[in-house]
């Protein structure tokens, strides 16, 4: 698979990282406007870095746009004639609906949203994805690709800006329960190392209980709820101090701010 990624920042270096992790392209176009930072990559011959769109779409099958909001459309434009029927366009970008990229560029071309997560760069990505109604070959090549670098789900578009909040923000919202558990756990006598192992891979056990049970949190947090017990005190208390409203909170919060965010300077 010949692939580009226009715009190799935080997530387009962690595509980067999961594609050749697990070997999926024949090329891949790194594209960035200031390439020095992507030195790492030059080790590949099949790896390309480069300022240059124009290149990399002309090169590749695939394009996956990772840039800011407010850089999409400029690009859009600038590139509109490099984009042909083979190309399976892939927007990772927030706020920027299937509809406002056919209007820049007079059609959607079967372009596929792709929301990911930085855990893509470990093949953990929880990948959520739309495209419009009847572009069926381009949105199974795009899950075949996302496939490859954790779980997908196939959305309606109209449910991609909470897919971006509960996935693609997701990520820093779990990373910072395991900060907590971490300063916890230092307070409670584990120098931040081991605290810090303690946090992650209690996290990941819970994660996999619900992964290969099905079941609901609340029947595996009956299990270790022993009456009287200290992890109903410190659930209690923490719901006393708002845990589950917080989140929520802050995740409505995220959802909101996502109005409007393409028209952001
Ligand atoms: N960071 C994340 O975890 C996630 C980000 N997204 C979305 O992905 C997009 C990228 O996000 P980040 O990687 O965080 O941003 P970033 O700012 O780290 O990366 C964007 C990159 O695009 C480059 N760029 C700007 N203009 C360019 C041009 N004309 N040609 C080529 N490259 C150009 C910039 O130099 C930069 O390296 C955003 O739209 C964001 O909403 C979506 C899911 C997760
Ligand atoms: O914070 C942001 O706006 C982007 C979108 C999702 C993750 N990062």
């Amino acid at each position: 698979m010949k692939i580009a990624i226009i715009g190799a920042g935080n997530l387009g270096i962690s595509i980067a990282k999961g594609i050749l992790k697990n070997s999926i392209a024949s090329s891949l176009y790194l594209t960035k406007r200031h390439v020095d930072s992507l030195e790492a990559f030059n080790v590949e011959e099949f790896v390309v870095i480069t300022k240059d769109n124009k290149l990399a779409i002309e090169n590749s099958d695939v394009v996956i746009f990772a840039v800011q909001p407010n850089h999409l459309e400029a690009i859009f434009i600038e590139n509109k004639p490099f984009f042909k029927d083979k190309h399976i366009l892939i927007s990772t970008v927030t706020g920027f609906s299937i509809q406002n990229i056919t209007e820049i560029l007079g059609s959607s071309n079967g372009v596929v949203r792709a929301m990911p997560n930085t855990a893509i760069a470990v093949g953990k990505s929880m990948t959520c994805i739309s495209t419009m109604d009847g572009e069926h070959t381009k949105l199974k090549s795009a899950v075949k690709i996302f496939s490859v670098l954790g779980q997908v789900l196939v959305i309606p578009e109209h449910l991609m800006q909470a897919a971006t909040v509960v996935c693609a923000s997701g990520i820093a919202f779990w990373m910072r329960m395991i900060r907590a558990s971490t300063q916890a756990a230092i307070q409670l006598g584990f120098d931040a190392k081991e605290a810090q192992q303690l946090a992650m891979y209690t996290a990941e056990g819970a994660a996999h209980l619900l992964i290969a049970t099905g079941n609901h949190p609340e029947e595996e947090i009956d299990k270790v709820t022993t009456p009287k017990g200290c992890t109903i005190e410190g659930l209690n208390e923490m719901e006393h101090q708002g845990l589950s409203s917080s989140v929520i909170k802050g995740m409505m919060a995220s959802y909101h701010k996502i109005d409007g965010i393409k028209d952001m300077p």
